[in-house]
């Protein structure tokens, strides 16, 4: 698979570069970036440093996901669900992560803890209109077409 280049910079000497779990994986893993063994305890969030920043090219936009593995099985997930990762943004990649489960779960230095995916972004310029063009599903919604 052709790969695009992204300029990474680490802000600590500890942080982790993203990898890819397999070749053809959407998602590259993220890294905490800790000092020593984070709790979170159920229903709190914290953010959590990656300590990392790069360059998202213009006209793409990294979202920051859960790990399915770490949500399902430990309850732990991005706080805003899905975190937007400007292309002009040079700070920190920080993840809030919430404990969901009704345990304290205890996020270790140098573990996975979310995934980002590198996705294309429509600008859009927003044009007011009166009339919209006619679909067949117009306005129906929320579970409009039945079961
Ligand atoms: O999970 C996340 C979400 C966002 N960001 C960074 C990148 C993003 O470009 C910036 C701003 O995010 P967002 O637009 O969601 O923040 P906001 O709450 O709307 O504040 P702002 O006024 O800074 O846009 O924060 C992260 O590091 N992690």
């Amino acid at each position: 698979m052709k790969k695009a280049q992204i300029r990474i910079k680490k802000l600590r000497e500890d942080a982790v570069v993203p990898t890819y779990g397999s070749p053809y994986a959407a998602g590259a893993d993220l890294y905490a970036c800790l000092e020593e063994e984070q709790v979170v305890s159920p229903g709190q969030t914290v953010m959590f440093h990656t300590g990392i920043a790069m360059e998202i090219p213009e006209g793409y936009a990294g979202l920051i996901f859960a790990r399915s593995g770490l949500a399902s099985k430990r309850g732990l997930a991005p706080a805003n669900k899905v975190g937007v990762v400007d292309s002009d943004y040079r700070g920190e990649f920080m993840i809030a992560l919430h404990n969901h489960s009704d345990v304290p779960q205890t996020v270790l230095p140098g573990e996975r803890i979310a995934q980002m995916v590198i996705t294309p972004v429509l600008a859009a310029e927003f044009l007011q209109v009166e009339e919209l063009e006619e679909t067949q599903r117009g306005s129906g919604g929320f579970g409009s077409t039945g079961r």
